[in-house]
């Protein structure tokens, strides 16, 4: 497989801030990519500097073969962009929307009703092609967007938490057309995103903390990394369970609103050893498999969604 993007060393600092410390990461051609960190963490300075929008302070990249310092333009005729906000102007129709975008992009002039009537076939708009955009919903604006950022047939598309603020429903559906555009036209998908169900059908994640990429593996990798089982236990006396958990069984522990997390090997025999001997009551008791967001709270302290 073909490498998309291919980045070395990747600095960028504000004045005395180094938000991103050298960063480096593989994605290939089709694949899901999935970037993830906490607030703070250098998703946002990351991404913009893939992008073409901030200058890096060190480091090399290339995106689709060219050079992100030195061959500017055609990375970005390379790349799709669909950020949080919205840039749709909501007083053009959908077409006119599109049809602003060939130009900028410079698409034949021959070809683009041709593209625009492709894309909005693929989101499933086109009978709302000539309505203006400030009359769509929050998922049909998504949805015009991700149109858009297709219509110069980009290689690679960045995708900047793209469902965020909308409705579990919508959500679904902006998913559905991202696989569809996968399986159609094989474009390589690079994502940013806070939620857990969303990292998990990545093909691979990387997650990046103060600066500096931390882990990088399938999700599958990422959570057999965690080892063994999940417990969640609440006791009446929390203070005490922990200290028990620290210092007779050697356990890590989590303190996520007032429910003990740890990690052992083998769930079901720890649960057994641990409930019989404890002199304070266990109020609930739960064992699982570890998931992303065990990942992400091992890695960083924090939650996938703060
Ligand atoms: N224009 C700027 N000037 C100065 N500092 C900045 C600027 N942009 C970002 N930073 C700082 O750089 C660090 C990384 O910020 P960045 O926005 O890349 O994080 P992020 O991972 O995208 O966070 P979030 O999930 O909150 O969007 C933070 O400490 C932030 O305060």
């Amino acid at each position: 497989m073909q490498k998309v993007i291919d980045v070395k060393g990747l600095k960028k600092s504000y004045g005395e801030l180094e938000a991103v410390k050298g960063v480096d990461l593989d994605v290939y051609e089709g694949e899901c990519f999935g970037f993830l960190g906490p607030n703070g963490a250098g998703k946002s300075t990351t991404i913009n500097m893939l992008c073409t929008m901030l200058k890096p302070s060190g480091g090399s990249a290339k995106i689709g073969g060219f050079d992100l310092m030195k061959e500017r333009a055609s990375v970005r005729e390379t790349i799709g962009i669909i950020f949080q906000d919205n840039t749709l102007d909501e007083k053009l129709t959908a077409k006119e929307n599109l049809m602003l975008h060939c130009r900028f992009y410079k698409v034949p002039a021959q070809e683009r009703m041709t593209r625009i009537d492709r894309v909005l076939e693929m989101v499933e708009l086109s009978d709302r092609k000539n309505s203006f955009v400030g009359t769509f919903s929050g998922g049909m604006k998504r949805r015009l967007e991700i149109a858009r950022g297709l219509l110069h047939y980009p290689k690679v598309l960045f995708l900047d938490e793209p469902t965020v603020g909308l409705d579990p429903q919508t959500r679904a559906h902006i998913w559905d057309y991202i696989h569809k555009l996968r399986e159609e036209i094989g474009i390589t998908i690079f994502l940013t995103t806070h939620y857990m169900d969303e990292a998990e059908i990545c093909d691979k994640i990387a997650i990046i903390d103060d600066g500096r990429i931390i882990a990088l593996d399938t999700p599958a990798g990422l959570k057999d990394g965690v080892g063994g089982d999940i417990i969640e236990i609440s006791a009446d006396n929390n203070l005490k369970a922990k200290e028990e958990l620290e210092q007779k069984y050697g356990r890590t522990v989590k303190e996520q609103d007032s429910i003990l997390i740890f990690e052992v090997e083998k769930g079901n025999e720890f649960i057994a050893e641990f409930v019989k001997n404890a002199d304070f009551r266990i109020t609930s008791i739960n064992l699982r498999r570890p998931t992303l967001n065990d990942v992400f709270l091992k890695l960083t302290g924090k939650q996938i969604r703060d």
